[in-house]
């Protein structure tokens, strides 16, 4: 199957609007699982608050890596564009717990030098983050979507992340990173990727 870029599968179009009242059943639900009552005072609103959180944290979902590069300047600028550490917090689809941690973003701009606002690759970051992921699956998404939508010649993608499903439970690890990287057309020649490797490692 073709998994067009920032759909993950599915494009937004086809992602139905997020149904409150089910995601508050089944909160309850969960929570008369837990052996918890629904019905006590500090949990009453939980359910409604848990259902605007995940409304929250999945709205990537709906989005689309066009809807934030809408922002494109022509200013024939085609050197390496860098944003480092940008703050990135997502969920496990394996859990559904939060994988947070910092995504390295770098492009080299098409030859007519076609670039974005540097806040659009932040947003780009978030599109992606806000929806159940896999770490691998974020990094490839974010450098596919920078390749075709500004027909970048070359781009580089870096994420470090601590997975909560490995310090919280299961095996337990607090500290432990996980780092993936995408690398895509020109940024493949070993002295462009060893200059965007440095602007990733230095300083702070
Ligand atoms: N490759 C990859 N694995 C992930 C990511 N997030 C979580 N995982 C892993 O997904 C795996 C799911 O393994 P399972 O054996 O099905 O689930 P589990 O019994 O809860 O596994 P443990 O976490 O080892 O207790 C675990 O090894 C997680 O560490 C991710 O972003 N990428
Ligand atoms: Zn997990």
């Amino acid at each position: 199957m073709t998994d067009p870029i920032g759909r993950g599968g599915v494009a937004p179009a086809e992602v139905p609007d997020f149904d409150i009242p089910r995601a508050e059943a089944a909160v309850r639900e969960l929570l008369a699982a837990i052996g918890e009552d629904p019905d006590r005072d500090g949990l009453r609103d939980t359910p409604a608050r848990v259902a605007r959180a995940y409304a929250e944290v999945t709205a990537g979902l709906r989005q689309s890596p066009e809807d934030v590069l809408t922002t494109t300047f022509d200013i024939g600028h085609d050197e390496m564009v860098m944003v480092r550490d940008i703050e990135l917090w997502s969920m496990c689809e394996h859990h559904l717990v939060p994988f947070t941690g910092v995504a390295h973003v770098g492009y080299i701009p098409s030859e007519s030098g076609k670039i974005t606002g540097l806040s659009k690759l932040a947003r780009l970051v978030d599109v992606f983050a806000k929806r159940p992921q896999v770490q691998e699956r974020l990094t490839t998404q974010v450098a596919d979507a920078l390749m075709e939508l500004l027909e970048a010649r070359g781009v580089i993608v870096v994420i470090e992340a601590e997975h909560l499903c490995m310090t919280m439970r299961g095996v337990r690890k607090a500290g432990a990173r996980t780092i993936t990287s995408a690398v895509r057309g020109i940024m493949h020649n070993a002295a462009t990727r060893s200059e965007a490797m440095a602007l990733i490692h230095r300083g702070g």
